[in-house]
């Protein structure tokens, strides 16, 4: 395995709103090499986004510090992906996938190759000139994958992006998402509520407490690559589901019943 790319130390952050301090986050210390695929999971509202945002450089930390080893000072350092899509509705899918080539200064014409490049194998070739409006919500996810990939950065950050994808098409892009991760190794830090999908995806799975999100497990994950939805049916498969929902539950039911005394 290549070097370590993110280094998390000690990262914790606190947000006030409304006089009152919310600590969201950590002390979380986690070390990802470059190219692996790490899904995060862990109960709602326990900073999993907030992790993302630090890494991304969105949000600073309060405590602690995020190093991320440049493997290409030239290359962008993140690509995000969210759940609503983030492509804009005044531009075609050619210019959305494109836009971030646009803004690198990168020729015309070489960035109009990348970004049909990338939009075939998005599996969206044929609609360059169309607009978002006029997708269904798997073919805009679809166009913000392409866009994240296509700026090349060092590391692509998506947090929850297929949750809002009705449950045919969300297997649909996972499957998708595999064959181009497969191909193209990037690093990548994937937020989900689902166990399964970072089973199906990832590498490793870290499992975050309830608020503030501390790191409970982290799991390699054992199944060979390339992975088809096959893997569901290992008996390892369902093990590491049970291990995972197990301690997910455990911190949900915690949070359930400090709601009760209050
Ligand atoms: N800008 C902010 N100001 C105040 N509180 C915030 C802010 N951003 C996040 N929080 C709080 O920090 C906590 C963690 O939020 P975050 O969105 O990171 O959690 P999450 O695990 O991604 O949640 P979910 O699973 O519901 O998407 C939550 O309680 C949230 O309300």
């Amino acid at each position: 395995m290549s070097g370590i790319v993110i280094e998390a130390t000690g990262v914790e952050r606190t947000f006030v709103a409304r006089r009152q301090t919310v600590h969201a986050l950590g002390p979380v210390d986690l070390s990802i090499h470059r190219g692996q695929f790490v899904a995060i999971v862990g109960p709602s509202g326990c900073g999993k986004s907030t992790l993302l945002r630090i890494v991304a450089g969105l949000a600073a930390p309060t405590v602690g510090e995020v190093v991320i080893d440049r493997h290409d000072p030239r290359a962008p350092l993140c690509s995000m992906v969210f759940q609503d899509y983030g492509i804009f509705p005044w531009k075609t899918v050619l210019a959305n996938v494109r836009l971030p080539l646009d803004i690198a200064g990168v020729p015309r014409r070489e960035a109009n190759a990348a970004a049909r490049d990338w939009i075939d194998r998005a599996g969206v070739s044929g609609f360059e000139s169309a607009y978002p409006a006029t997708l269904s919500g798997g073919m805009r996810q679809r166009v913000a994958l392409a866009r994240a990939f296509v700026a090349n950065p060092e590391i692509l950050l998506m947090d929850e992006p297929f949750a809002a994808l009705d449950a045919q098409l969300r297997l649909v892009l996972q499957q998708e998402l595999l064959r181009v991760w497969e191909a193209h190794r990037r690093t990548i830090l994937f937020v989900t509520h689902s166990i399964d999908e970072a089973l199906l995806l990832a590498d490793r799975v870290v499992v975050l407490s309830s608020r503030p999100g501390r790191i409970l497990d982290d799991i390699e994950v054992p199944f060979a690559r390339p992975r088809t939805r096959a893997v569901r049916s290992e008996t390892e498969f369902g093990a590491l589901e049970e291990r995972i929902w197990r301690l997910l539950k455990g911190e949900v039911e915690e949070v359930e019943r400090a709601h009760d005394v209050a």
